[in-house]
């Protein structure tokens, strides 16, 4: 497969090699812009419209002129680039390790929300011990940008961790907004939790090239310190989930989420809602010295209309962008005839397009995506960014997470009493229609079905898992494919298989409860919730050894004397279904004759703080390192 595609995913990593493009958009003064294919002429016109985003309710121009930058603006090449990325990577995040803690911290900013405290030297492990987490030394006003924010939009693990990251930010100190769409399908289940916002009744029009001038409301709530800001359009309104409908995913998401985009970079600016976290009475902006998080390629062109937009033209200047990428096999390419359609000033088609080679391979943590397997295409731009590439395990929520209190199972447990969970397992049994048996290990899988996940490790595995008299839940929904094995396995199998198909957040949390096991075949996980979920449950997982999986889980070693570091569970690899089932009879041997140590195990992985405090705080580093740093895109 070749072609010529751009990748939104691709900019952040691109932005240290951006070049002027040699074929310029043309713009003309009408404002419609003719088609890129068509147009690849310089424009010298010094008076493109502006490009943005008209007027606030207030009649502010937002975003500026348009300007070409100029060819100092284009980044030297970094001379570690050329070493094993690997290799680099680990060098420059020692050494960025060791700048930042031999810097001072920059002093808060004026409509910072103070912390109260401010943050003491000896005052972190204390705060951690009773469950508050360290305020920040320097709090900064940050914006997550995201297609999805549970319990609002949930397909997957970017749900969940846009759910709880912002909170826990917070939590530290922070002033925090989260900018998501509004999606309104018509199931009155979705729609009802969208139902008590307010309707902040600021209209702002953004510029998307090509597709015009299209006007954009938000809606907001404050909740656990955290404003969470809405985007409203006709595009986030329709059947299906975000991203797709029975038929398929939409044609037009990359303009979908172009507006998100250029929607959450006016809402710093634009919405009057800067007083909610102090307790004041809101009336303000955020304003310019904020740090955006752009999640997946979804938010990806936050960072480029930060630099092509705002920042050559005064806007923005001390704003900073983190792109957080949760799953790079996703990258929102497109076919360049619709490079027109973002918005952005065609002097910028350069930094991201590139040439699709064939994708194919394994991804993981920050090391895996700098590597030809892990890269999916982009581990040149990640290997050339090696020195800002940072991998972070996340955390999960604790209270909605939690086998004491957890409302969607039938029986609580504890670490120190798990008889509970035994209980769990029988109503699981019963609620799929599986022998009620203690003595049939239990296994269970929750995910998409797709390459990603490995459902097919484990359809193939199901036969030697019958045979040994083992029980298998399966929960997820995805590739048709993988939908009818699982229902031919569960024919083939009645005592041992039950599939599931769907998504279904209650059924998930009774197999993380109720399961001996979690299988994790995944082929590649940057970082991985079930497993963590798992673990808090004390349902030992077993995975293959990849990114966030095998950071995560420690393979059991009954022969380490100190029970607490026996391990957590078992990773293997390659992810085959020979090799896991070799895996699995080491569980189940466990499990069957050890009983011991299967409670070891199952208590190590309980008692672990997988807290979205720990995880905060590695967060936080980095938006501070990148808050340091100079803006890497031209100006
Ligand atoms: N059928 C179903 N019914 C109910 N719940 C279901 C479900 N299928 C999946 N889920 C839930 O959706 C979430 C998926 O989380 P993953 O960590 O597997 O993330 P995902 O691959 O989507 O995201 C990417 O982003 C996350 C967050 O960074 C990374 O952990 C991950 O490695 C990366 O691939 C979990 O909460 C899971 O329980």
């Amino acid at each position: 497969m070749s072609g010529r595609l751009f990748a939104l995913q691709g900019e952040i990593a691109r932005s240290s090699a951006l070049r002027p493009c040699s074929r310029r958009c043309a713009t003309a003064s009408d404002g419609a812009c003719t088609r890129y294919t068509a147009a690849l002429q310089p424009s010298e016109s010094k008076g493109n419209r502006a490009v943005s985003c008209s007027a606030s309710k207030k009649g502010r121009q937002a975003s500026p002129q348009l300007e070409r930058p100029t060819a100092g603006s284009v980044a030297e090449k970094d001379p570690l680039a050329e070493e094993d990325p690997l290799t680099a990577l680990m060098q420059r995040q020692n050494e960025q390790a060791s700048r930042a803690s031999a810097i001072e911290p920059e002093p808060a900013q004026q409509m910072h929300v103070t912390n109260g405290n401010g943050s003491q030297n000896g005052t972190e492990d204390i705060a951690q011990s009773n469950g508050t987490p360290p305020k920040a030394e320097s709090p900064m006003d940050i914006v997550f940008v995201s297609s999805e924010v549970a319990p609002w939009s949930k397909t997957g693990g970017l749900g969940d961790v846009m759910g709880s990251l912002p909170v826990a930010m917070a939590r530290r100190g922070h002033r925090v907004m989260v900018v998501t769409p509004r999606y309104l399908n018509g199931d009155s289940s979705n729609d009802r939790k969208y139902s008590d916002l307010t309707d902040l009744k600021t209209k702002i029009t953004l510029d998307l090239g090509n597709c015009g001038q299209h006007d954009v409301n938000f809606f907001h709530t404050h909740s656990q310190g955290v404003d969470w800001v809405f985007v409203d359009h006709a595009v986030y309104q329709r059947a299906g989930n975000p991203y797709a409908d029975q038929y398929g995913a939409f044609g037009d998401n990359v303009f979908r989420f172009s507006i998100l985009s250029q929607a959450a970079c006016e809402a710093p600016l634009q919405l009057n809602i800067g007083g909610f976290s102090s307790g004041q009475p809101p009336g303000f902006p955020y304003g310019e010295r904020v740090l955006f998080m752009a999640n997946d390629w979804h938010a990806s062109l936050v960072p480029a209309y930060i630099a092509a937009k705002y920042r050559r033209h005064g806007v923005y200047k001390d704003a900073r962008a983190v792109l957080a990428i949760h799953n790079l096999s996703h990258q929102g390419v497109e076919v360049a005839e619709h490079f027109g359609d973002l918005g952005l000033p065609g002097d910028w088609y350069g930094a991201l397009a590139w040439e699709v080679i064939g994708l194919c391979g394994v991804v993981g943590l920050c090391l895996e995506i700098t590597t030809v397997e892990g890269g999916w295409g982009l581990h040149d731009n990640l290997a050339s960014r090696a020195s800002v590439l940072n991998g972070i395990v996340n955390g999960i929520d604790l209270n909605e997470w939690n086998p004491e209190t957890d409302e969607h199972t039938p029986a609580h447990y504890t670490s120190g009493d798990l008889s509970g969970k035994s209980k769990c397992k029988a109503e699981l049994q019963a609620e799929v229609g599986l022998p009620q048996d203690e003595n049939a290990m239990l296994l269970g899988f929750i995910g998409r079905l797709d390459h990603q996940k490995g459902p097919d490790v484990i359809i193939e595995a199901l036969p030697g898992l019958a045979s040994r008299g083992i029980q298998v839940i399966i929960l997820g929904s995805g590739d048709e494919r993988y939908e009818t094995a699982l229902r031919q396995a569960e024919h083939d199998y009645p005592n041992n298989v039950r599939s599931w198909i769907g998504f279904n957040v209650p059924v998930s949390h009774r197999i993380v409860a109720g399961c001996d096991a979690l299988l994790m075949p995944s082929r590649f996980e940057p970082c991985g919730l079930n497993q963590l979920f798992a673990m808090r449950y004390g349902t030992v997982p077993i995975a293959h050894a990849t990114g966030g999986l095998r950071d995560t889980i420690k393979t059991f070693d009954p022969f380490v004397e100190d029970k607490a570091e026996q391990g957590t569970g078992w990773t293997f690899s390659p992810p085959d279904a020979n090799t896991m089932l070799a895996a699995v009879d080491n569980a189940r041997v466990t499990w069957q004759d050890h009983r011991e140590s299967w409670q070891t195990l199952m208590r190590n992985g309980m008692s672990q703080d997988l807290s979205w405090d720990r995880s905060a705080g590695e967060y936080e580093q980095i938006f501070q390192w990148a808050m340091m740093d100079p803006p890497v895109a031209p100006s």
